[in-house]
């Protein structure tokens, strides 16, 4: 018996229903537009009233190119009316307020995602459109309650939407997310989510998605207290930076962890040796002790002369003072803030006893006195980051005071500047010295929480990175995303348990994905050759494409590297979508210049610019690949890759991440052995 057909005339139904959605979402807008900001109560209402209003038109703007929905639902609770929802990327309603399509964010589109027929959660019918500029092109059925009446080609739309080529940025996945996935996306603000996932598994996706639904689905709050996403780097940033703008989220912030720890121009580049130690969490014990060791017990009285009078705090009073604040758990530029009222209310006491009826006016003057002030910063004085930390580098006793027994001599000489620089101005500050004067900064004065931040290959952060950003979402949440696998730092993180407790978020959930929807099976089976030998225990994807992918291995001779690269490259470039040409940082400009030789039109990736023109072809530092994605990718001397690291393990995971870029094809071209690890099957 044929497989049923969907029902004759349906796609013409369904046109005619997103031409009506079309039309009430005009009518949205017309009505939007008509609204007047100028009636506003007051000038600044009248101001944000009238950037609500052109966010919310802004916002209600119909894109011809897509459809308004992409798929429908109809769920027959058994304690209700039968209804059915088309759900898109926004709500749109008629006239009397009622859906006529459902956001994808909002609850009753879980069941699109989640329904199977093992759960169907009330869901009778899952229909999924094909869409070609605009238009309806195709529907497929799937009956949840009789199985066998869905329609031959339930599921092709789907595998056809994971096939469909790349080309430029990364899109939204929003049409196809997976069960899984949904749930990640879904998880209840309070609740911090680290998603371990091998390379393609959509982590960024789902991390992507799971932004923009916060937002929907706890506007308010979030708005206030805003979300962040962190990545690597620039060249990742493009690459994603119109997911959320496509998903109607524009207030999202987007950073890299240089940018968001911005204490200063990063001018010292440090062994591995010295930036793993510096990321190491003890250094935030240390950190603390040199900022607190810096209170001087008084020893002294406080002496305030006013006219002819001079009124005295006893040092013993003074000590008791510092001591309340010290404990009170205020950072310490707060704490000392606080002390000159302190002081000036200890000298109006002691101007009541001599019979004196001072105001507070009184002691706002003796706490801004020369002589208070003098004193305060006698007893607390004031710090900032970079003095507190040149001073450490600098000073030997500094250091061996406020290392106390969590740092080995030998420790303590690493971190010590061979040169010390004289004076904190001069200071050549290194990437790892950025997130110690971050931990300074936090223990002088704190730093306000976001309501969430997402933090993309999360693997590769120092613990005292980890505990930059988990500041920054203090009260908040978190999402982490990352792959052991693809730890290429020295100071990578080998647990997430441990990554988690860095960032200050012990109780999470911890989630792995496992079904890839990049990297095609051939191309996966090759890359998890390198598992074993750096990241034993754990498994390669499973890949869902159903294109097997091509891998072709190109041995060259040293003379003839150059020329087999562009030969691959013209080849790969033969037919639609993006081409990555992955090479050994050292490797880029010679490659670079090979193809302009040979007349190959190609962009070039650096970690500080994702390309923004359209470039086909673009030649990619192994350093910058990471969280990348090209149709086909050419992968020009693996051994050099993986040499260029500085040990054998992170050699070959830097190799694992750029044998994982490509979705179609990828080709190896090499004069030098392949490392050993990959030649063995
Ligand atoms: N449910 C899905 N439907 C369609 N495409 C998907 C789905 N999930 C992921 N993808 C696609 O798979 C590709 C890989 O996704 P993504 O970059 O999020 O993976 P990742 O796990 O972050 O990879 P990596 O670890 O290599 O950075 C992307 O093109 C993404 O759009």
């Amino acid at each position: 018996m044929a497989a049923p057909a969907p029902p004759a005339g349906e796609l013409e139904r369904e046109q005619a229903y997103l031409d009506t959605a079309r039309a009430e979402l005009a009518r949205m807008r017309t009505s939007a537009e008509q609204l007047d900001a100028s009636r506003a109560s007051d000038a600044i209402s009248g101001e944000v009233l009238s950037r609500v209003l052109a966010r919310r038109i802004a916002s209600l703007q119909d894109d011809p190119r897509t459809t308004l929905f992409f798929g429908r639902i109809d769920v027959e609770p058994a304690d209700g009316p039968a209804e059915q929802f088309h759900i898109g990327r926004r709500h749109v309603s008629d006239e009397a307020g009622d859906p006529v399509v459902v956001d994808w964010r909002a609850p009753i589109s879980t069941a699109f995602y989640r329904a199977s027929p093992a759960d169907r959660m009330d869901v009778v019918l899952r229909r999924r459109f094909g869409v070609d500029r605009g238009r309806l092109t195709a529907l497929e059925d799937e009956h949840l309650r009789e199985p066998e009446q869905s329609t031959a080609t339930a599921g092709s739309l789907l595998a056809a939407e994971i096939e469909r080529p790349r080309t430029g940025p990364m899109r939204d996945i929003v049409s196809t997310i997976q069960p899984e996935q949904d749930e990640i996306v879904r998880s209840d603000v309070a609740v911090s989510v680290c998603v371990q996932g091998a390379p393609g598994t959509g982590k960024t996706a789902v991390g992507l998605h799971r932004a923009a639904w916060l937002l929907y689905s706890y506007r308010g709050r979030l708005d206030r207290s805003g979300v962040l996403v962190v990545g690597p780097n620039r060249a990742f940033l493009d690459h994603i930076g119109a997911v959320l703008p496509s998903l109607g989220e524009v207030r999202v912030g987007h950073a890299t962890i240089e940018s968001l720890l911005d204490h200063g121009r990063v001018r010292a580049e440090e062994p591995p040796e010295v930036a793993t130690l510096k990321g190491d969490a003890r250094l935030a014990l240390v950190l603390r002790r040199a900022v607190w060791s810096s209170l001087v017990p008084p020893t002294e009285a406080l002496v305030v002369p006013r006219g002819v009078r001079k009124w005295r705090v006893p040092a013993y009073e003074v000590r008791d003072i510092v001591d309340e604040l010290a404990a009170r758990g205020v950072r310490y530029s707060a704490a000392r803030d606080l002390l000159p009222q302190r002081l000036a209310h200890h000298v109006l006491l002691e101007m009541e006893r001599a019979g004196d009826s001072p105001d507070d006016r009184v002691q706002d003057a003796v706490a801004r006195s020369a002589a208070v002030k003098k004193y305060v910063s006698s007893v607390w004085p004031a710090l900032d980051p970079q003095g507190v930390l040149h001073r450490l580098w600098s000073d030997p006793r500094a250091l061996r005071a406020a290392a106390g027994d969590d740092l080995t001599e030998r420790e303590q000489s690493i971190l010590l500047w061979a040169e010390p620089a004289r004076t904190k101005g001069a200071a050549r500050w290194s990437r790892a010295d950025m997130a110690l004067l971050d931990e300074l900064d936090d223990l002088l004065r704190r730093l306000p929480s976001l309501g969430h931040v997402v933090l993309d290959e999360a693997q590769d952060l120092s613990p005292m990175q980890l505990r930059a950003v988990g500041r920054r979402c203090s009260t908040g949440s978190v999402t982490v995303l990352g792959d052991i696998a693809q730890g290429t730092t020295p100071w990578a993180t080998a647990s997430w348990d441990d990554a988690m407790r860095h960032l200050g978020k012990d109780d999470h959930d911890l989630v792995v994905l496992d079904r890839g929807f990049r990297v095609p099976a051939v191309v996966i089976e090759y890359a998890a050759r390198l598992l074993p030998h750096m990241a034993p225990g754990l498994g390669a994807p499973v890949s869902v494409r159903d294109n097997p992918g091509r891998l072709e291995i190109r041995p060259a001779d040293s003379a003839g590297l150059d020329g087999e690269v562009v030969t691959a490259v013209e080849r790969a470039a033969g037919a639609a979508g993006s081409i990555g040409v992955i090479v050994a940082d050292a490797n880029v400009d010679r490659v670079s210049r090979a193809l302009g030789a040979a007349g190959v039109s190609h962009g070039r990736l650096d970690r500080d610019h994702g390309d923004d023109e359209d470039h086909q072809v673009e030649v990619v530092p192994a350093s910058v690949a990471k969280g990348l994605e090209f149709d086909r990718t050419v992968v020009v001397e693996p051994a050099a890759i993986a040499a260029a690291e500085p040990d054998e393990r992170t050699g070959l995971r830097r190799l694992y991440v750029v044998l994982t870029r490509a979705v179609s094809e990828l080709t190896i071209v090499h004069t030098e052995p392949l490392p050993e690890a990959l030649r063995a099957a």
